[in-house]
């Protein structure tokens, strides 16, 4: 069985069960795993609990008992009687879930006949228990006619198939509802990833074109609304078709993964970093004019231009182009603002690359550049 056994039977209800058995005829009963733990115990005779069980030489008859009876069970008998170690009489059936054997049911401490006071009294002397007491709980022990044993193993058998149905049911619930619970979170987890694929690009991690344009739409209308700053960079990797002819498509992603990197290390949580493009990243930083993050976006330039990447033993490093924009209020929707970053963008790249530009919107037709970083060539 893979679970424990406590989960597989219902042991609170064994118990009661057993304890109504026990009080209509007097007949003990125990549920023992294969190790030897007792779940279920009802009606014990006292001379096993006060006496054999607690003495330490009788506890280990006891023991080898137990496991001698379970032991021929495990080798398929359908039920075994057997006269204990310390004397007395004992029977256990097996219990089956599932075609495994899992445990036994055991009933016993009683006799077929009465008991040979002479040997139980030097017995008792030998282990050294309280003669007056220990003849009194021998005295308590049944005496059972063997035709009603016979009668007693056949409901014992009968008893132990129900437990082990019982207990095969259970198991069948739990699996199934593992199962379930399997599925649940399967589905869980492809609902979960649908939902990031969907706002994310799978290379880089990063939000995708999709979610950077709703964004972009709400912190626009919010920023119109309250008159508050607000910037857009567009970044594009430089020359970045030659990085994969000459290195390798998987390089060229390992460089879109690191550039990614460090453009999402760089800007506040507050801050959207999306990929919008094979190699053009943007950055939406709402709550910051153009010349809060000019500065940022120069050491971003000079960081990414100082990265340095190895393949094939053949070291190589990368730059990118900035392009700016910051929004007064003086566009009229994002895709005007886009523009304006993109025009800083291609006046970034006609300057030789690896620069940042910014543009101001100062008025819709005196536009008005700025070069920021200018490490080009224009
Ligand atoms: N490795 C890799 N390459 C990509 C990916 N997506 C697009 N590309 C490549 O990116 C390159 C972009 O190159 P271009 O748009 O021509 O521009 P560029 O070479 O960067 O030149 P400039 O922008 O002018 O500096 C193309 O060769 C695309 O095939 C990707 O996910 N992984």
């Amino acid at each position: 069985m893979n679970h424990a056994f406590e989960e597989v039977f219902d042991i609170p209800k064994l118990t009661e069960l057993c304890e109504r058995y026990t009080k209509t005829n007097g007949v003990v009963t125990a549920l023992l795993d294969l190790e030897g733990n007792v779940h279920v115990k009802t009606g014990w005779q006292d001379i096993c609990t006060r006496f054999h069980r607690v003495n330490e030489v009788s506890a280990k008859r006891c023991t080898e008992s137990d496991t001698c009876l379970a032991g021929q069970l495990a080798a398929g008998s359908n039920y075994n009687v057997y006269h204990c170690k310390n004397g007395l009489v004992d029977i256990a059936v097996p219990i089956h879930v599932d075609g495994e054997h899992v445990a036994n049911f055991f009933t016993g401490q009683f006799f077929f006949e009465a008991p040979n006071e002479d040997y139980f009294r030097k017995q008792g002397e030998e282990l050294g228990f309280e003669l007056i007491p220990y003849m009194d709980a021998l005295s308590r022990v049944p005496v059972f006619k063997e035709e009603d044993i016979r009668k007693i193993v056949e409901f014992l058998s009968g008893l132990a198939q129900v437990f082990g149905e019982m207990a095969k049911a259970k198991l069948d619930l739990m699996e199934l509802r593992e199962a379930e619970q399997k599925q649940f979170e399967e589905l869980r987890e492809a609902k979960e990833q649908m939902e990031r694929l969907a706002i994310e690009d799978p290379l880089t991690g990063l939000k995708n074109r999709r979610e950077f344009s709703a964004r972009l739409e709400s912190e626009f209308h919010r920023a119109g609304r309250y008159q508050h700053p607000m910037s857009l960079v567009i970044i594009d990797v430089d020359n970045f078709k030659e990085i994969n002819d000459t290195h390798g498509h998987a390089a060229g992603d390992e460089v879109l993964k690191a550039v990614s990197r460090l453009l999402l290390g760089s800007v506040r949580q507050s801050d959207l970093v999306a990929r919008i493009g094979g190699d053009e990243f943007c950055i939406l930083c709402p709550e910051s004019s153009a010349d809060d993050v000019e500065g940022l976006m120069e050491r971003v330039c000079r960081e990414i231009s100082e990265l340095e990447f190895c393949v094939h033993g053949n070291a190589f490093r990368v730059t990118c182009s900035f392009g700016l924009a910051g929004y007064v209020g003086l566009c009229r929707n994002p895709d005007e603002l886009l523009v304006c970053a993109d025009k800083s963008l291609y006046e970034a790249k006609q300057r030789g690359r690896n620069c940042v530009v910014k543009y101001l919107c100062k008025e819709s037709e005196n536009l008005e550049l700025k070069v920021l970083m200018g490490q080009g060539r224009g």
